[in-house]
């Protein structure tokens, strides 16, 4: 049958009630009211398979951990379960002294006698009678007048005025009386008045203290009529019904027309003190009130709601687990998605609106103001029920840049530069539109690193950046009395390139361009920065720097340079700023080079190769894992360029790296035998700081004990070496750096003695170095190696002459 053309045919209006003076309209909630929950009330739950002891003990544990002080337990009456649930709760001990236990009882003597059997001995308990009023359930239901109904009503209330009194004598149990006109809101208005002072003159003692308080409960049994309709229905009652400070109104409105809220809100404006509900808004038909719903509503208004949802997903669990029913996904407050934004202009405003209120609250903070919650497309704060922020930004096809970012913020703690986040916002939309599906924050964070090349080994680019130096000196290579040169950095670094360690060197303006200027003349990547920014991540000691370049092809300009269509985004974290920022380069040059092939080492070198200091000092790095000064680089560079002159042309690469070892007696006995350590130890000299140093030193090839003092380990055995020798030496320069990891490790020392003999006439520089498992064993010996460089040199020079 089709849905009618006139449904005035079939369906009744609402029949307004005449109130032109209605106060609710401009009244504002400012406290909560006594919240009821009636999710154990059996029947009442409506559900197809009701709930075991066991779940409504465990249901009932959450309501009191909630904070109800009112619980509505069973109607004990209808079934064994539901009598020994009560019993259970009262002999155990289970009710704390500040909640009222509630148990529901239709007006029938038999069932109201069962009812009060389960109930004494408790502490408190509120009975709970009702009888249907309204007119079409009196025709109906009952087949009863106006007044059998009320009549009903009271003879049931005189007989629990006298069990619960007997009772009070018996066992002590304090009782109030809560009496429902069934079906309120189709009840005439007058009448349910009627029923009600009746109801209250046969209870007899209701007073003015929560305690004796009568309870009127005013249910929308069914909703029939929009909410402003039962506000005007529960105004009317609270104006007209007397002794109204001795009634507590309660509202018990179900959701047949999905406007319980409403009604809920509208009716505690008209005067009503009491709200009876299940959480969720679960119960008979389209359900109770949903009480989470109202009192969080509450809660966003700045009013406490009394109630403790801290972990609204621990309820949710508890609730889900004994109604054995879902909370919709959209649910207010509880559902899966209800934090949640997919689409970009949603997340764009809310990752805005986190920016702004950080920055907000840092300036209230600092005046003492309150820390206002004010946030695009948030009502309530997640965090306030225990949820984090992890689904509030939901990524798929239909996201922007925005979320996406805060994402990476988010996970990575890295915050993208405006034109980076579009660059990678296009990188996310091609894998969420190609894959069809929600991307995960792992998708995500995956996606960035794959991207970037960041977040360790496994996600590394061809190039990385092993080891770096920047300096300020002017490049050898660069006319001195150059004023710029002064200004300029130098890099000098090792980079490995597809697994092979490479020594590289280039200046420029600043790090950064340095280190382009290394990647052009090294492995022939042309490209220049169009874009830096940094920030800081974390606090104090782990503070780290975050940097972001964006590269461009080689640009001859500045406009040019604006003007390029292609770009690489790169990011860099490090410790060091200007390592982050290399790093930043590197990862942008490895999306830039792709699976371009690069220039090779160069495998073979002489006199007339074009093989430069870098790549020879690239072949000692990779063959013997030193990585040599700058100075000494050029130093072994001119041996290399002699010893190829002597030989003709081209030197093997075998015979390069025996070079190398002869010539810093690296690895190799000293064939002289003429310097060497034997034994030392150090000591401290008092608080001067300075040390001594007493050895055996094999010393122009006699065994010799030395003693030295100085301000370091290798000062004292200069101090030392130059009471022994011809000559004098000191230092020039020193460096060391470690060799391997873990347990594995060790020290490689270089040291560069400057040697002056014959008062003058004789000056000469030379290199040495050592490798040790103990760093300053490692320096001692780099020095005594580098005399036997030194003595080489000499005589050498001497033969000469
Ligand atoms: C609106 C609500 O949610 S109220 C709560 C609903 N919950 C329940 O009903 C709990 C489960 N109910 C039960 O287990 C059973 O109904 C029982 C045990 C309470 C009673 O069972 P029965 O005696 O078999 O009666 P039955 O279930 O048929 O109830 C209908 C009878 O109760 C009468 N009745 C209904 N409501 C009331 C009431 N509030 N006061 C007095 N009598 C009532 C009806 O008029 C009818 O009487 P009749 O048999 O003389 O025509
Ligand atoms: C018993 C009453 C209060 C009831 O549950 C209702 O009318 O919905």
């Amino acid at each position: 049958m089709p849905m009618l053309a006139d449904p005035s045919q079939k369906y009744k209006p609402y029949t307004p009630l005449s109130l032109p003076d209605r106060q609710w309209p401009s009244k504002v909630q400012k406290s909560p009211p006594i919240w009821l929950s009636t999710d154990l009330r059996d029947g009442n739950q409506a559900l197809a398979n009701p709930m075991t002891v066991t779940q409504k003990t465990i249901f009932y544990d959450t309501l009191v951990k909630c904070g109800f002080k009112e619980i509505e337990i069973a109607y004990p009456a209808a079934s064994d379960t539901d009598f020994n649930f009560v019993r259970g709760l009262i002999d155990n001990g289970k009710v704390p002294d500040d909640v009222w236990i509630q148990v529901l009882t239709p007006a029938r003597e038999d069932l109201i006698r069962r009812t009060i059997d389960s109930v004494a001995g408790a502490k408190h308990v509120i009975i709970h009678m009702y009888n249907a009023t309204s007119c079409l359930f009196r025709e109906v239901v009952f087949r009863a007048s106006q007044a059998e109904t009320l009549a009903l009503a009271v003879k049931h209330t005189e007989l629990i005025r006298k069990l619960t009194d007997e009772c009070t004598q018996k066992h002590g149990t304090k009782f109030r009386y809560e009496y429902s006109p069934e079906t309120f809101t189709q009840t005439e208005p007058a009448f349910a008045l009627e029923i009600c002072e009746a109801v209250k003159k046969a209870w007899g003692r209701a007073g003015t203290a929560y305690e004796d308080r009568i309870i009127f409960n005013l249910p929308a049994t069914v909703e029939i009529g929009p909410p402003n309709h039962y506000a005007d229905l529960v105004e009317h009652f609270s104006r007209n019904i007397s002794e109204r400070e001795k009634i507590y109104i309660s509202l018990h409105p179900h959701n047949d027309r999905g406007q319980s809220i409403a009604a809920a809100e509208l009716a505690m404006l008209a005067g009503a003190d009491r709200v009876e509900g299940c959480l969720f808004g679960n119960g008979e038909r389209t359900g109770n009130v949903d009480l989470v719903n109202l009192a969080l509503n509450l809660y966003t208004q700045g009013v406490s709601p009394k109630l403790d949802f801290s972990d609204i997903q621990a309820v949710i669990d508890v609730v889900t687990q004994c109604n054995d029913l879902p909370v919709h996904p959209r649910h207010p407050y509880a559902g899966e998605l209800v934090f949640t934004a997919f689409s970009g202009s949603h997340q764009d405003a809310v990752k805005k609106g986190f920016e702004h209120q950080r920055a907000r609250w840092a300036e209230s903070e600092r005046k003492g103001e309150p820390k206002y919650w004010h946030m695009p497309y948030l009502p309530i704060d997640p965090a306030d029920l225990g949820c984090n922020y992890e689904a509030v930004i939901r990524v798929n096809a239909q996201s922007g840049k925005g979320g996406i970012a805060y994402l990476v913020q988010q996970h990575l703690g890295l915050d993208m530069p405006r034109k980076m986040q579009i660059s990678f916002y296009n990188v996310i939309q091609e894998i969420a539109d190609r894959e069809a599906r929600e991307m995960t924050i792992e998708d995500i964070t995956t996606a960035f690193r794959k991207t970037y090349h960041y977040g360790g080994s496994t996600y590394e680019g061809r190039l990385v950046l092993k080891s770096f130096k920047i300096s300020a000196e002017s490049s050898p290579d660069l006319p001195t009395d150059d004023e710029a040169a002064d200004e300029r950095r130098q890099f000098d670094g090792t980079v490995s390139v597809d697994g092979v360690l490479r020594v590289i060197r280039g200046d420029g303006n600043g790090p950064l361009s340095a280190l382009l200027d290394a990647l052009r003349s090294h492995l022939d990547i042309d490209l220049s920065l169009r874009e830096y920014s940094e920030h800081a991540i974390g606090h104090g000691q782990d503070t780290k720097a975050a940097s972001y370049v964006e590269l461009v092809p080689l640009a001859r300009d500045i406009k040019e340079i604006r003007k390029s269509t292609e770009s690489w985004w790169g990011i860099g974290v490090d410790p060091d700023i200007a390592g982050s920022g290399l790093r930043a380069v590197l990862s942008a040059v490895n999306s830039a080079i792709g699976d371009r092939a690069l220039p090779e080492l160069k495998l073979s070198v002489g006199y007339s190769a074009k093989t430069g200091q870098a790549d020879i000092a690239s072949l000692v790095l990779n063959e013997l894992h030193l990585e040599l000064p700058r100075r000494l680089q050029a130093s072994f560079f001119e041996v290399v360029q002699r010893a190829a002159r002597e030989t003709g042309g081209q030197m093997a690469y075998s015979d390069l790296i025996q070079l190398f070892r002869d010539t810093y007696v690296y690895e190799v006995p000293d064939k002289t035998g003429r310097f060497s350590v034997q034994s030392f130890k150090m000591e401290n000299l008092g608080e001067s700081g300075h040390k001594e140093l007493m050895g055996e030193f094999v010393i122009n090839g006699k065994l010799t004990k030395v003693v030295g003092r100085g301000n370091g380990l290798l000062t004292a055995a200069i101090a030392a070496l130059n009471e022994h020798i011809d000559g004098k030496v000191s230092i020039r320069e020193y460096a060391e750096h470690s060799i391997g990891e873990g347990s594995e490790v060790k020290a490689a020392s270089y040291v560069e003695l400057a040697y002056e003999a014959d008062g003058g006439a004789i000056k000469l520089n030379a290199w040495g170095i050592a490798k040790d498992t103990d760093i300053t064993a490692s320096g001692l010996k780099a020095l005594l190696n580098t005399m036997s460089r030194v003595d080489y040199l000499h005589s050498e020079l001497t033969q000469k002459k």
